[in-house]
């Protein structure tokens, strides 16, 4: 499928038309407004539904991805199909061409408001070898409960922030086994988690679990996610509630949010289960949702790590059903995030913690060894999706540098 200005084999070509929310500097007062990612160019969706007289004019000319995301799946796919349409019928080409500008010259937002955060627990692997970390003592790293249902904990949303944002090294109480008393002070472990956030767009009432089968229905896509960690303040304040202030200061996303309608392709059935589950957990009868996301992990630009997302136990599906079996509703922009990606292979770890286990074997990077972050180290996700034809399915990047302790 040819398309206006984007080379052969681009992984942000038209199979792709990812989401979000821009603005131009010097023009129109800066205004944020929707846009839809083409090649290294941005759309401005709204300009050009209105120059198409499209019915999504005023759905695609706000300064957040809320009412698009509130729309529905038969909104969603109606608004895809449109796009499609503009930027690859020659005949749109001159009405398309004034609304498309370069990504070096608009800055991007966060692009939808951030409702509830939970954030899961969803890879063996990485559970396995968090366990082993943190819980030395314990015969079996994963925990009973583990194999039966999606662990999580709910976070913060008002420190989602956006690809590109700098990250406050964070301060806090840390002990570790040896320390007499705690002490308190900026981290001396900081860590990222290599994760994909999903974001609900069709809210449910109170009271009505959403099964399995309606995935589809709320979930409008995904974005990459770095689950900023501080893992001194973790391991002494985890006991017994779960993550708190070691992981509350930031969680960066990606600019973009990709539709699940681009990774149809991508949709692979998860790993074998091992355990009997529950009825609200059973996805033997339903459609996969594990994707093959091949996501890769960079720190100040050197590839440390290649998480493989197929490999996660629990699904997004799953985990939804999970989220809302106790009656709890879903908002419009309520964002879940899998849980750190962590692979079989020891250069497939999706955390610092686990690729230098917990600081004994420090990575050598060409910017020096590193077993945690040092501040103004920069760490960018990125990762793809088989496409159809052949074609890759590029997600949006997150980058984000950590400044030192304000
Ligand atoms: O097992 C623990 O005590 C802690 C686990 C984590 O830090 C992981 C977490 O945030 C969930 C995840 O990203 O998988
Ligand atoms: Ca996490
Ligand atoms: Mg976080």
């Amino acid at each position: 499928m040819p398309s206006f200005d984007v080379p052969e084999g681009d992984p942000f070509g038209p199979h792709n038309l990812p989401y979000g929310v821009f603005s131009r500097s010097g023009s129109d007062s800066g205004a944020r407004t929707v846009g839809v990612r083409l090649g290294d160019q941005v759309l401005d969706a709204g300009a050009a539904a209105r120059a198409l007289a499209s019915p999504y004019a005023s759905l695609l000319s706000r300064p957040t991805l809320g009412p698009l995301l509130a729309a529905g799946r038969t909104t969603w796919s109606d608004v895809r199909r449109a796009l499609t349409t503009w930027v690859t019928v020659p005949s749109h080409r001159e009405t398309i061409a004034p609304f498309l500008h370069p990504l070096s010259s608009v800055a991007l937002h966060l692009p939808f408001e951030v409702a509830d955060y939970v954030d899961f627990y969803a890879s063996e692997n990485h559970a396995r070898n968090v366990g082993r970390i943190f819980r030395p003592d314990a015969t079996e790293p994963l925990t009973p409960n583990w194999k039966h249902l999606p662990i999580g904990y709910h976070g913060r949303s008002g420190t989602v922030v956006v690809s590109g944002t700098d990250v406050a090294r964070p301060s806090g109480q840390r002990k570790s086994p040896t320390d007499p008393a705690p002490v308190f002070g900026p981290s001396v472990r900081l860590d990222i988690e290599a994760e994909v956030g999903f974001v609900v767009g069709v809210p449910s009432p109170m009271g009505s679990p959403v099964p399995l089968s309606s995935f589809r229905e709320h979930v409008f896509g995904l974005c990459l996610l770095n689950d900023w960690s501080a893992r001194d303040l973790q391991s002494w304040e985890y006991v017994p509630l779960g993550p708190f202030l070691g992981k509350s200061f930031a969680t960066s996303v990606s600019a973009w949010i990709t539709p699940l309608d681009a990774l149809d392709e991508a949709r692979v059935s998860p790993p074998e289960r091992t355990h009997p589950l529950l009825p609200y957990l059973d996805d033997s009868a339903e459609d996969p949702y594990g994707y093959d996301l091949r996501i890769s992990v960079a720190v100040n630009g050197h590839v440390v790590s290649e998480p493989p997302f197929s490999t996660m136990y629990w699904t997004a599906a799953q985990q939804l059903a999970h989220l809302t079996v106790n009656g709890a509703s879903l908002r419009t922009g309520d964002l879940y995030a899998s849980g750190t990606v962590s692979g079989p292979a020891p250069d497939q770890r999706g955390s610092l913690l686990e690729l230098t286990w917990n600081g004994r074997d420090p990575l050598a990077l060409p910017t020096g060894e590193r077993a945690f972050l040092e501040d103004g180290d920069e760490v960018t996700l990125t990762a793809w999706a088989p496409g159809p034809h052949g074609t890759r399915v590029g997600l949006g990047e997150v980058r984000g540098r950590v400044r030192p302790a304000g």
